[in-house]
């Protein structure tokens, strides 16, 4: 296996060179646990912690590593080494983390291509489709829908739920697939290229896990077998959230049951871009698009020239991202309160001596 075949490039390579990196190792982080790493490089795998120096620079959590990371190392015992720096990463692929207000969470970094699974049976849902593709194309990461289950239905229902969602997500690839009969699976294997990365995307459930051992199965390079029976005794995380791939790299993300979009103007525009458009006519700026008079999208949407389906998920979508927005500045003012409150205290404290 060369670097390339984990996806590493000729921008990572100038970029080691302009940093004086030459004389470090170069890896990609393939799993994360509680600041425990597993890095991969084109010989081994190895657990990895960070050096002191970047702990104490991260000022927040994305400036740890994260699975995706290019990162340079340096062997300090065998088959352990030592985090020195986290390569730029191209693209982040991140959510409003769970349970944490106003925070955000890297699912994965440096993904070329994501494939939104979605199964056509109880998981059928365009609204939640949307929610994942603006979270793509806020990374910049480019979609792709693959619809597993297929044997769950027949024919015709099949061709409606396609149309269904065409009409609504218009100019992204579409892929149905059955891990059951394997039908589509060849498909989706000829679309990956060698040295690109994929992440899978989707509720718990849909068969991501059954896809990664499908795809894997017949084209899981040898290096990876390899360095599995090697690993014997040595405490490794069990689960490898990326894996090389004869065509391409693929990065699992470990269940999203809920995903929460984050700040992502750019994203919303992007997936909602034919009401965006329109959103230039309205008569007021601040036009909220519900209830004002002259406003270009619901005059669209009562000419059903905009799916109403979809004008009702991008309020929804909308009213998220502002949500987020406000508890990042709610925080931030917590934060500074906190910050005041203490000052004050070590003043009087000091006052009082
Ligand atoms: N009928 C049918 N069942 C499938 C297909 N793909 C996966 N399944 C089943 O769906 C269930 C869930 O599949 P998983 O691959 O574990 O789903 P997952 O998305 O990885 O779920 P999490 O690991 O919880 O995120 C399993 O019982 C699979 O056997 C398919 O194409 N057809
Ligand atoms: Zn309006």
């Amino acid at each position: 296996m060369t670097l390339e075949d984990l996806g590493y490039n000729k921008d990572l390579e100038s970029y080691r060179r302009s940093q004086n990196l030459e004389s470090f190792g170069v890896g990609r982080v393939i799993s994360e646990h509680k600041e425990r790493y597993v890095v991969k490089t084109t010989e081994d795998e190895y657990d990895a912690e960070i050096i002191g120096n970047l702990r104490f620079s991260a000022q927040k959590r994305s400036d740890f590593p994260a699975v995706g990371d290019w990162v340079a190392i340096s062997e300090y015992d065998e088959e352990k080494v030592l985090i020195h720096s986290v390569f730029p990463r191209k693209t982040i692929i991140e959510r409003h983390a769970v349970g944490k207000q106003g925070e955000k969470q890297i699912i994965a970094t440096n993904v070329d291509f994501a494939f939104i699974v979605q199964s056509v049976d109880r998981d059928f849902n365009i609204n939640r489709i949307e929610r994942y593709l603006i979270i793509c194309n806020t990374a910049n990461v480019k979609p792709i829908i693959v619809l597993n289950k297929i044997d769950l239905i027949n024919e015709i229902e099949l061709k409606k739920l396609i149309s269904k969602v065409q009409d609504r997500v218009k100019q992204v690839p579409l892929i149905e697939i059955s891990n059951e009969t394997k039908k589509g699976i060849e498909k989706l294997k000829k679309l990956m290229q060698k040295g690109k990365t994929y992440c899978l995307l989707g509720s718990s459930g849909v068969g991501k896990s059954t896809l990664l051992n499908n795809l894997s199965g017949s084209q899981l390079m040898k290096t990876n077998t390899i360095s599995t029976s090697t690993n014997k005794g040595r405490h490794v995380t069990s689960h490898r959230e990326l894996l090389v791939l004869q065509n391409g790299i693929l990065i699992d993300n470990p269940g999203m049951r809920e995903v929460g979009i984050a700040d992502s103007t750019s994203g919303l525009e992007k997936t909602f871009k034919s009401i965006i458009e329109l959103s230039k006519n309205c008569k007021f700026k601040d036009c909220t698009h519900t209830t004002e008079i002259d406003c270009a999208i619901l005059e669209a949407v009562s000419k059903g020239e905009i799916d109403m389906d979809s004008y009702e998920n991008y309020l929804k979508m909308k009213k998220e991202k502002e949500h987020f927005e406000l508890t990042v500045a709610e925080k931030r003012k917590k934060d500074k309160d906190f910050g005041k409150m203490i000052k004050h205290f070590k003043k009087t404290r000091k006052s009082n001596k």
